[in-house]
């Protein structure tokens, strides 16, 4: 457990059998300041829950959570209860990791944050001891200590007021809002991709899904200088968002039942040749595949998406061709960085945000997120 942390934040709470929970009743109004949560149980509910409003202990902030986007794994962990072997909704758990908020009282001990600051929440909060290697060499996304605020059994910051560790919150200069503070969270994940992928100045890149990761993942692209930019969807409706956010970008639409070399032809056509990276923000067997007949001799595929436990791949081609084939596990050490290329004007998140709900509306908005029907990119959950 993180030094410092107070032992109730962390640890999983039955919701029900827990006197200081409660769920609240189909059309209760909860005070204005009631510190309300969206969670989610193994029975596939979603419903509002009170919590206490904790005091901060050593070495922690209070915060008013001011934005929470809804992410695509917020909702698989409600309608599917689990990612992976791994990551199983066994209890009520509480949702949210893409949060921005502003500080309300500082704990013991806290010094470099006042009353007001405004800050983006990193939710993935390592051990930090020296005696874990990947906390002691920076790759603390792989912490096997790590809590990551709504991934069971940890609550998320899905909430009115949440307790954080002052060490792993970062400041937002006033330029950047609480809803692009909250974006910082999925462009981390990007940007932690596009580093470790090695993309460089001019190379042509491929980028599988349109939905949120491929999208910041594509405004990411750009602003390392990738050239051309070919992406995929499904759905032209989100090839046109893509379009609109990134002008210069090149469309396909992949066409269902298309095989992957049938998909790979059309993205090969639209980048006038094959591409030196493959991005793939899927998670989907065969857009993988599209991705590694897309890539030419000595090129990557960079997986950010997750899917299928098991999968089955080119192996020869992938061989033959010497492409190599790498994944992204969340982030480590992004959030600086994302915060400045937002303040400094590179990245525009802005337009990602397309449905707003008051935290009383919670559960309304995880429907609209789960329906592809709504049209939504970012459902944010704002207070
Ligand atoms: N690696 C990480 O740490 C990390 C972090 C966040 C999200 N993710 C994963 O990244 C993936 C994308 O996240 P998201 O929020 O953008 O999801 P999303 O579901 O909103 O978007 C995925 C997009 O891919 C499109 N798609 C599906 N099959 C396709 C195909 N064969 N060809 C082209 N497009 C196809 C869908 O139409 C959709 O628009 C998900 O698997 C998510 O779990 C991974
Ligand atoms: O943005 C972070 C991702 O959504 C999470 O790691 C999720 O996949 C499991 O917790
Ligand atoms: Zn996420
Ligand atoms: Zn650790």
């Amino acid at each position: 457990m993180p030094d410092g942390g107070n032992a109730d934040i962390y640890s999983p709470r039955k919701v029900l059998d827990d006197p200081i929970f409660r769920i609240l009743s189909p059309g209760e109004k909860p005070s204005s300041d009631a510190n309300i949560a969206a969670f989610y149980n193994p029975q596939h509910e979603i419903h509002l829950v009170e919590k206490p409003r904790p005091k901060p202990g050593p070495g922690q902030v209070l915060l008013h959570v001011r934005a929470t986007g809804i992410c695509g794994s917020d909702v698989h962990f409600w309608q599917h209860g689990r990612i992976g072997d791994s990551m199983i909704v066994t209890d009520e758990c509480g949702s949210g990791h893409e949060s921005a908020g502003e500080v309300v009282e500082v704990g013991e001990g806290v010094t470099q944050w006042k009353k007001g600051d405004r800050v983006a929440i990193e939710a993935g909060v390592p051990c930090s001891k020296p005696s874990c290697e990947y906390c002691r060499i920076g790759r603390y996304n792989a912490c096997p200590d790590v809590v990551f605020f709504s991934t069971p059994p940890f609550h998320g910051t899905l909430t009115r007021w949440h307790l954080h560790p002052a060490e792993w919150l970062h400041r937002l200069p006033d330029s950047v809002s609480f809803e692009e503070g909250s974006l910082c969270e999925p462009l981390a994940v990007a940007l932690a991709g596009i580093e470790r992928s090695g993309l460089r100045l001019g190379d042509p890149t491929l980028i599988c899904g349109a939905g949120p990761i491929g999208l910041v993942s594509l405004l990411s692209a750009r602003a390392a200088g990738a050239e051309p930019i070919v992406i995929t969807d499904l759905f032209q409706s989100r090839l046109d968002f893509a379009k609109k956010l990134v002008p210069g970008v090149r469309t396909v639409l992949i066409p269902r039942g298309s095989t992957p070399k049938e998909s790979a032809a059309k993205i090969k056509a639209a980048a006038e040749g094959p591409v030196k990276l493959a991005i793939e923000c899927t998670g989907v067997e065969s857009s993988v595949n599209t991705a590694v007949f897309s890539t030419a001799f000595g090129g990557k595929v960079f997986i950010i998406g997750v899917g299928k436990n098991e999968q089955l791949f080119p192996f020869m081609h992938l061989s033959a061709n010497e492409i190599d084939v790498s994944f992204q596990y969340r982030y480590a050490n992004q959030y600086p960085k994302a915060i400045r290329l937002v303040a400094g004007g590179l990245i525009n998140l802005k337009p990602l945000v397309t449905h707003r709900f008051p935290l009383e509306e919670a559960v309304a908005a995880f429907h609209v997120a789960a329906d592809p029907s709504q049209g939504a990119i970012k459902v944010q959950i704002q207070d």
